[in-house]
């Protein structure tokens, strides 16, 4: 399917889940996250989410993060096309913006190059581990800027479509995809 029919078609999916299947779904991605083999790494990216948009509640992997003592990084919007990224403390204070998303209002500012594992949210995601957004190319940009061996984790709600048909150069595959019911391991090349 082409990308703008899969962004219409899973929106319509996630505005029908209803609030207790998005916190039970949320909450056995975080326990299929516990699995992975990522947790010998010290710098996490990750995204609050959109309620309004139904996103994934990121709520649990958050305290299991913090919990294991790592580094926690949150994206904030600084431009059309740019992210800014900071560290998560006890201080850090957060403001819900014009796009309902919460971001940090400021803080110590950390470089994608430091980062070892990024969580992304997406709206769709295919077998080969290429993934779709909104549409902005925020996430593709930034994971640009990140290390090649940075480890790249989609979370969605549903399953895999069998493929997205007009992706391009600059959109970069996962290596991940959790799931609330699998994880899907995806071959780099
Ligand atoms: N929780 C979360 N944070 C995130 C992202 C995300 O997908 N989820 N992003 C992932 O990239 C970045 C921001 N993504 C954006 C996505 C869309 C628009 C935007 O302008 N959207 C519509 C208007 C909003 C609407 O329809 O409600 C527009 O095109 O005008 C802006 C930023 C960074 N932070
Ligand atoms: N590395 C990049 N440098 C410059 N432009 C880019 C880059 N990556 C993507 N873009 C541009 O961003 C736009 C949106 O890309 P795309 O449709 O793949 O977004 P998306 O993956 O759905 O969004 P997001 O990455 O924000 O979740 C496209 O016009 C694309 O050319």
């Amino acid at each position: 399917m082409l990308k703008k029919d899969l962004r219409i078609k899973y929106s319509r999916l996630r505005s029908s889940l209803t609030p207790s299947q998005l916190s039970s779904q949320s909450i056995a991605i975080a326990n299929s996250v516990l699995q992975l083999s990522i947790w010998n790494n010290s710098y996490f990216h990750i995204f609050l989410p959109i309620e309004q948009k139904a996103e994934i509640d990121t709520e649990g992997i958050i305290s299991i993060l913090l919990g294991l003592d790592k580094n926690v990084i949150v994206p904030k919007i600084k431009s059309s096309t740019e992210l800014e990224h900071f560290l998560l403390t006890d201080n850090t204070k957060f403001i819900t913006n014009s796009l309902n998303i919460p971001e940090p209002v400021d803080g110590i500012n950390i470089e994608p190059n430091k980062l070892d594992v990024v969580f992304i949210p997406l709206l769709a995601f295919d077998k080969a581990g290429n993934r779709i957004g909104y549409g902005k190319g925020y996430y593709d940009r930034f994971l640009n800027e990140c290390r090649q061996d940075v480890v790249k984790i989609g979370l969605s709600f549903f399953e895999a479509e069998n493929s997205i048909d007009d992706i391009d150069t600059t959109d970069i595959p996962l290596n991940f995809c959790v799931t609330p019911t699998k994880t899907y391991s995806f071959k780099t090349s």
